[in-house]
Parts: C-alpha cells; structure tokens; sequence
C-alpha cells in the first residue's frame, strides 16, 4: 500500500468519535492533527473538574468533566470510574455514532519500517469494515488484506468470514507491560513491527489494551464497560482488560470477530511502576480465578443483544466471583447500573417500553 495518506474523504467522518481519556492535557494533537481533524472528539476529563482543559484549536470536540457525568447519569454515575482511565467508556455512552476510535494522550503517531506517518485511525477503520476469521483459523493472516488470500484447505462456506467488533491496535516504544513486568525491564522498548492483521480465534480471551482501540459501537458498545477502577475501589489498570474478557466471550457468543495487530502507535510515557504495582497487585491474584470463569462462561440462546448477554454475564461475575471477593459484587452492580444508564442514554427501546413512553 501506498504510505499513509489522508484519504480525500475521510473514511467514517461523521460516522466515528474518537474519545480521549484525559488527566494531563491534548499537546498530542498537534501531532495526530492530519488523521484527527476531520472527525468529532469526545474528551472525558478525569481528576479535578475545575481544571481546565484546553483543546487545541480546530477540532470539533465535546468535553465532559465529573460534574457532567454526574449531572447527565444522576445515581447511575456510580459505574463511572474516577482518577482512572476506565473514565473513557462514558464517552463510548454519549456517542451517537456507529463507530468508536479510543487513544490515550501519551500515544503519538508511530512511523513504519519504511520510515512513513502511520494512519492508525484509517487502519482501524479498515480492520472494521472488513470481516474476521474466528471460525477458522486462515494462515496468510488476514485474507481481505491486499496482495492475501484465504489458504487451500480453508472452507469456501466459510470465506464470507464474521463481522468485526472490535480492532485492537498495538504500541512501539513503551510497551503495555504489567508493574512486576515493568520493574524487572524498566527500560525494554518494543521496536518490533510486526506488519500483520490477526482474528483471536473463537474460545480464546486476549489481554485488551485500551490505549489504541477501536470498536463498532452499534455491534458491541454496551460491551465495552471499563469497570469500577481507580478512586474508592481495590484495583486499577484492569479497567481495559475486564472490558475485552466481557466482550470477547460476547463477541464469541454472537458470532462477531475480534482482530489484533495493525496499527501501531507510538506510546511515549512509562506510568510509575510502583504507582502500577499498588493498582494492580489485586488484580494478579484475582485474575487467576477471573480467566478460568470467563474462559467457562457461557451464554443461554435466548441472549441476542448485548445487553442481555452483558446483563446475564453480570448475573455470573456475582455468583461466581462474588465468592472471590466481594469487590466482584459491586463490580456485578455496577455492569447492570451501566447498562441502564446505556439504554437510558441510547434509547434503547427496552428502556423507553419500560419508561412508558414507547410509542
Ligand atoms: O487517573 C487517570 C490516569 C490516566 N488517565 C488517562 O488515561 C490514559 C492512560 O493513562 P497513562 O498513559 O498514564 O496509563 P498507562 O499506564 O500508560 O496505560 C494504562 O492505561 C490504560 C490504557 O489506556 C491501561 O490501564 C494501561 O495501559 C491517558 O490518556 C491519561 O490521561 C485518566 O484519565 N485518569
Ligand atoms: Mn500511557
């Protein structure tokens, strides 16, 4: 493929939101400004609301603060997290577009090994419009690619391939290392590109990052909840990854595809590993019983929404985990509270029978 360019028409323009998590400040813009501008941003401020953010001139954003989430969500807010990146997913609730682009504001567009701009937003969007391989593993990667193709041997009845939810891009420089990772090899960087598109196979969970992600909203957004992390509760930095087990073991209920691979970003800031280690050190034990029930987890037929399956799962994270600890209790709560403040928002027409107002 030609280097990355800005395409004429931006793919998805007014199709995508791009939400940013935000405590420090959007001096990275500048840099993502030729990829960025076109599209509308939705910036969720964590921390102190009465700091102000400033946005680089000539994006097209809405802002929310803490005092917004709670002014829109009331009670509901409780499921939002603070001083914590899981903040991002009220972003994913107030959208009204098909499509969500999610970047952290240490990550900067990365070159590839031919030394050319990297369109991480043109590359997901690409990953989404194609279709996944979860049924069938295709050994030449992703088939739709250019210049790839499905192998002999891979079934024609199944070349049509599985819609794709989510797009999970990876990082040059900074790798996302866990504390105990990052202490050991506080200076490891990764400069491997791999050049490669990949499907997570059906029946297999993967670490989800939510540094540079990008999903279909309309297939898989209530999905994504980030959890109850940072202020107030036991356990950070697993915000993403709870969301990607919850939503992998629904992707693979319903037949959607999840891919891993291109793009890459630049990630330019090691957080404190001693900061990270206090966050996480719960989560290293309790992820050891949390990946066996994901992994075990299953999903009665009549699920067919996310929202159902979301909600049915939660019923399970209480039962199950509930006996871990009783974080997982809240944590159960707080999934149902967000899917209600999601259909609530969204106007799901669940909600607006249940309000009496469905027409
Ligand atoms: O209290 C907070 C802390 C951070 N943010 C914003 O969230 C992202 C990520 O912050 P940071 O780059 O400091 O975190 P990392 O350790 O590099 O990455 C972790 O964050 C998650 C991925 O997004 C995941 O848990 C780890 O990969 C930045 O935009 C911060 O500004 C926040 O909003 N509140
Ligand atoms: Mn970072």
């Amino acid at each position: 493929m030609a280097g990355a360019s800005v395409p004429a028409t931006p793919l998805l323009k007014d199709e995508l939101d791009i939400v940013i998590p935000t405590i420090r400040n959007l001096d990275f813009l500048e840099m993502w400004r030729p990829f960025f501008e076109p599209y509308h941003l939705i910036i969720v401020q964590d921390g102190d609301p009465s700091k102000t953010i400033k946005v680089p001139e000539g994006f097209d954003y809405e802002l929310y603060n803490r005092n917004d989430i709670n002014r829109i969500l009331g009670p509901k807010a409780s499921c939002i997290s603070f001083k914590d990146s899981a903040c991002r997913c009220f972003g994913y609730m107030v959208s009204k577009k098909k499509y969500i682009y999610t970047i952290d504001d240490d990550c900067f567009v990365a070159k590839d090994p031919s030394g050319k701009d990297i369109n991480a937003l043109e590359q997901h969007i690409q990953n989404l419009l194609c279709p996944s391989t979860p049924h069938f593993f295709n050994t030449l990667y992703d088939p739709y690619r250019e210049g790839a193709d499905f192998v002999r041997g891979y079934p024609f009845s199944m070349r049509e391939g599985a819609h794709t939810a989510v797009s999970h891009g990876l990082w040059l420089n900074v790798p996302d290392y866990d504390a105990p990772t990052q202490l050991v090899k506080p200076r490891e960087r990764n400069t491997r590109y791999v050049d490669a598109v990949l499907t997570i196979p059906k029946g297999t969970l993967f670490p989800m990052c939510g540094m540079n992600l990008a999903f279909d909203r309309e297939l898989i957004g209530p999905a994504m909840y980030f959890g109850l992390m940072g202020d107030g509760q036991p356990i950070g930095r697993y915000d993403d990854m709870w969301a990607g087990w919850c939503t992998k073991v629904i992707c693979d209920h319903l037949g959607l595809g999840v891919k891993t691979g291109l793009p890459y970003i630049y990630h330019s800031k090691a957080s404190n590993p001693f900061v990270n280690l206090k966050k996480e050190y719960k989560g290293i034990f309790w992820q050891e019983e949390c990946i066996p029930f994901f992994q075990s987890a299953t999903l009665p037929k009549d699920c067919t929404t996310v929202q159902a399956c979301y909600i049915e799962l939660a019923k399970q994270v209480k039962e199950k985990l509930g006996k871990v600890d009783e974080y997982f209790i809240k944590l159960a709560d707080a999934m149902v509270t967000w899917i209600e403040a999601w259909d609530e928002l969204n106007g799901t027409p669940a909600a607006a029978a249940a309000n009496g107002s469905a027409k």
